[in-house]
């Protein structure tokens, strides 16, 4: 495509982002729904591995796992176009950085209340008989490639553990994506019970390390088994505790082909700044869960899950360095990949 048919093309999706208008903003009911509750040991030398930044980021048998208090957090609110501040130090080993072993849980944004801001912008109405043939087509997408015992498995327990794991289509489409990009450098922010981590090492080549993320140990003690049970040797999962934002700006610049955002939707406007500078010309960026089981498309809902992914969808779309997909899988799967 040339570079005008670019634009053209984004400028058309930037017009098919409806301008909503100021909806009323949402009471927030208390749930903790839309928030999928999201979990240092490698001594293999990850590629990527920070202590050697590279410029500046400038391209713009786990036991039941206990409930954890909430962390208080301030009122989200919309970042157009604000990168988030990273320290300029960032020598040392990623699995000790600050933030690397408390115990954490995903943020309840749905509890601090409705978001003030600008009119929203969501994706265009659908006709109720377009939406329900469209329904019928997911669901048999969704069971076209029928999960092994090991996925099924890991997919109980990370029920068990109140875990959302991805789903079936989505674990697919991961292991189609690290195949057809060939991706020997994976991250995974949200390592959670490895549904995902599992989809990813399946197309992922032999020699490839997937360097996976979460603030919880025990999820990740769910993930290392699936993981051995699938088969795959130690080295080839390098898994970092902590939290993303603490951990992300640790990785280098440029040099990883594949990055998953499977953590708190609350931060995915950040993951996506962070997964932009991590990944090298070419790479491609999956985000999960963009769809929030359709209540994304819903202008009324001002809360924080709703504003944070519709900032990220957005922002994904109108990137003039990205080439956007969102797949319909699941619960919503929105992909680019950095314009070489
Ligand atoms: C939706 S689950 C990931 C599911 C995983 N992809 C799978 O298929 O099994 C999200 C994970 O993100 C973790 N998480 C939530 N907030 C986080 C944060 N701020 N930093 C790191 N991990 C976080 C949770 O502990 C949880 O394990």
């Amino acid at each position: 495509m040339t570079e005008d048919g670019g634009r053209r093309g984004r400028d058309d999706a930037r017009r098919a982002l409806r301008v909503v208008g100021t909806a009323p903003p949402s009471t927030g009911t208390g749930s903790t729904e839309g928030t999928p509750h999201r979990p240092a040991d490698d001594a293999r030398t990850p590629p990527g591995l920070a202590g050697r930044r590279r410029g500046s980021g400038a391209r713009a048998g786990a036991g039941r796992i206990p409930v954890y208090p909430r962390v208080p957090t301030g009122p989200w609110r919309p970042t157009p176009g604000a990168r988030p501040t990273r320290s300029e130090d960032t020598t040392g080993d990623a699995a000790s950085v600050p933030g690397a072993g408390p115990r954490l849980t995903a943020l309840a944004p749905d509890q601090e209340g409705p978001v003030e801001g600008p009119p929203v912008e969501t994706f265009e109405a659908v006709a109720d008989e377009d939406a329900a043939e469209m329904a019928r087509l997911r669901a048999r997408a969704e069971r076209f490639t029928p999960e092994d015992e090991v996925t099924a498995a890991a997919r109980e327990r990370a029920a068990e553990h109140g875990i959302v794991a991805v789903g079936p289509g989505a674990g697919a489409a991961l292991t189609f994506l690290a195949s057809a990009t060939r991706a020997r450098s994976v991250v995974e922010i949200g390592t959670g019970a490895g549904v995902g981590t599992v989809s990813l090492l399946r197309g992922m080549p032999r020699e490839g390390l997937l360097t996976s993320i979460d603030c919880e140990p025990a999820h990740q003690r769910l993930a290392r088994l699936a993981c051995v049970e699938a088969g795959f040797a130690p080295g080839r999962v390098r898994m970092i505790t902590g939290r993303a934002l603490d951990v992300l700006p640790r990785l280098s610049d440029s040099a990883y082909d594949l990055v998953l955002v499977d953590a708190a939707t609350v931060e995915y406007p950040r993951y996506l700044e962070e997964a932009l500078r991590l990944l090298r010309p070419g790479g491609v960026v999956v985000l999960d869960n963009v769809l929030w089981t359709g209540r994304i498309a819903d202008a009324a809902r001002r809360d924080a899950v709703a504003m944070a992914l519709r900032e990220t969808v957005k922002a994904v779309r109108t990137d003039e360095r990205l080439a956007p997909l969102l797949l319909p899988v699941s619960d919503g799967l929105l992909c680019a990949s950095l314009l070489a």
